[in-house]
């Protein structure tokens, strides 16, 4: 445990900028378990993300990820790896400043389009990477600025990035 009150840390960001690989690592440190809200979605939904997007349309899984979320939120003392959409509601923002302590990851383009590449289990980015990902950008250029803190990744190891949210959580008053 890092400090006496158990709360969650939830960690927001466009896809790429390091919320699952981050997250793994508060985990380590903290001790708290590490919930990936994408994978908590396919367990769910009992298939893959890309699959769920090609068979039921994204309003599917935009209603199944608030629904997860929500539920996953019921916990206390979690580490929160959220997808990159998940803010796009703002019921499911309102759900994560209430009970959590809400970090936003942040990155350049040329630094996201480096760490994800084509991947295909991320369906928001077929048909080329760089153009989707700077138009994704654009549309959600302040989607992630409601957070409690907000840490730029960018030239920075997941185990900086980590030892910077922590800083900031153990210095926090929440
Ligand atoms: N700080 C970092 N420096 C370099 N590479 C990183 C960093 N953080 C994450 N990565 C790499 O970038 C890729 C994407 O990271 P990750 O899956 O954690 O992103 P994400 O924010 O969870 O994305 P999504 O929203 O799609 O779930 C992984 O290959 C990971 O190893
Ligand atoms: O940015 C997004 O809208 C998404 C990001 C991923 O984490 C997944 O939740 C899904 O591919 C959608
Ligand atoms: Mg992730």
């Amino acid at each position: 445990m890092v400090k006496e009150k158990q709360d969650n840390i939830v960690l927001i960001g466009m896809m790429g900028t390091g919320k699952t690989t981050v997250g793994a690592r508060l985990a380590e440190e903290t001790g708290y378990p590490l919930v990936d809200l994408d994978a908590l979605i396919s367990e769910t939904a009992g298939c893959p993300i890309p699959q769920l997007f090609a068979e039921r349309g994204e309003p599917y899984f935009r209603d199944l990820e608030a629904a997860v979320l929500r539920d996953v939120l019921t916990q206390e003392g979690i580490i929160l790896a959220t997808g990159g959409g998940a803010v796009l509601r703002e019921e499911n923002c309102l759900e994560m400043t209430s009970r959590g302590w809400v970090v936003a990851l942040k990155a350049t383009l040329d630094e996201i389009v480096s760490r994800v590449g084509e991947d295909p289990g991320r369906p928001l980015l077929a048909g080329g990477a760089r153009s989707r990902i700077e138009a994704l950008l654009e549309q959600r250029r302040q989607a992630y600025d409601f957070a409690h803190v907000i840490i730029d990744t960018s030239g920075k190891s997941p185990e900086e990035v980590s030892a910077e949210i922590l800083t900031h959580y153990r210095g926090s008053s929440n």
